[in-house]
């Protein structure tokens, strides 16, 4: 009997709080990874994350998992980014923007200056501007700084249509595109079961989308953040990238030219494999769809034009 060859994988993730911590957990549930390190500004929490985990593994086997510096992500795969401030009850994403710009400016450089070849994925918020400007920063390629984007929201958007129709959310086809933030949109021309398309009345549409657009202001509000959904869609970018699975992900990716918008991070489905973005699909809009990506983008435009890059 041959045994399967090991290959070894490693994914970073650079902030520790109730995002990071439960993303952590999500991967290591799901052994998605060889090697997890873990890396904080508060290293005393980072440590005590690493060991609680640690616990857990005669459980479940076969992920070292370390607490570390900068310097354990020169061979990772993966380095996701969740360090920062997070939104109190009543903030938007984008009043984190001043804070969050300054201390990626430091999070990025150290990241590269070790790191060549790995895939940044960002969940910080405002997440399609710091996309960018981690881009900007890196000097990587745009297919290797990624967004979470809107693939949170659409999974929101889905549970939503799923449980009003009574159809298992992962049968629905539906996707929210723009910021992941007050000006994304809902793609209902192309909403659709099994090719099917969906039959809801304006009023239960309107009731889905805005549902689906302040349940994180509802959540914060309720618990004081967010982080089991989240956990889950950085999981599933992780697992398309290390699985080279080529899956369409509404993950926030660098814009030229789609649908009358350039230069901007926003998320929009796209193909996800081994070397991180692949292709960007091209989703066919109505007119009033393609008005309100174009205002989206216009909106995280003007923000960008305020940050020193
Ligand atoms: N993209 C998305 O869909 C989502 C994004 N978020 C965003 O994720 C971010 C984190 O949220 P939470 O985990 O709830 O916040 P949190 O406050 O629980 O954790 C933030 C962590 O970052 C660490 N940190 C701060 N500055 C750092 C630095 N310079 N280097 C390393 N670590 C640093 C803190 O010590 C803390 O452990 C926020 O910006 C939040 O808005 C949250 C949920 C969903
Ligand atoms: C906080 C945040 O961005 C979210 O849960 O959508």
């Amino acid at each position: 009997m041959s045994l399967k060859p090991y290959k070894r994988s490693r994914v970073a993730i650079v902030g520790m709080g109730a995002v990071g911590t439960t993303t952590g957990y999500t991967l290591l549930l799901r052994q998605r990874m060889s090697e997890l390190v873990f890396i904080d500004v508060n290293v005393k929490k980072a440590k005590g994350e690493m060991l609680d985990m640690n616990h857990g593994l005669p459980f479940l086997g076969g992920v070292k998992v370390w607490a570390g510096d900068y310097e354990d992500c020169r061979d990772a795969d993966i380095i996701i980014v969740t360090a920062g401030a997070s939104q109190k009850p009543g903030e938007t994403r984008i009043d984190l923007l001043k804070r969050n710009a300054e201390i990626f400016e430091s999070i990025i450089d150290n990241i590269v200056k070790v790191n060549t070849h790995g895939i940044l994925l960002i969940a910080t918020n405002p997440v399609d501007i710091l996309s960018y400007i981690s881009w900007k920063r890196s000097g990587w390629p745009s297919s290797r700084v990624i967004g979470s984007g809107t693939l949170l929201d659409s999974a929101r958007f889905r549970y939503l249509i799923g449980k009003q129709k009574g159809i298992d959310p992962r049968s629905i086809h539906a996707h929210i595109i723009g910021e992941h933030g007050d000006s994304e949109l809902p793609v209902w021309s192309t909403a659709n079961v099994a090719g099917t398309p969906l039959e809801l009345n304006e009023d239960t549409k309107n009731e889905i989308f805005e549902n689906t657009k302040n349940a994180a202001y509802e959540i914060i509000d309720a618990k004081g953040a967010t982080s089991y959904a989240i956990g889950l869609a950085l999981d599933r970018i992780v697992a398309a990238i290390l699985g080279d699975e080529g899956s369409v992900l509404n993950v926030s990716t660098l814009l030229e030219d789609y649908n009358g918008v350039s230069d901007v991070y926003l998320g929009v489905p796209s193909i996800v494999d081994h070397n991180g973005v692949r292709e960007i699909l091209d989703l066919p809009l109505n007119d009033e769809e393609r008005a309100r990506l174009l205002q989206s983008a216009d909106k995280l435009k003007d923000q960008i034009s305020k940050v020193h890059l």
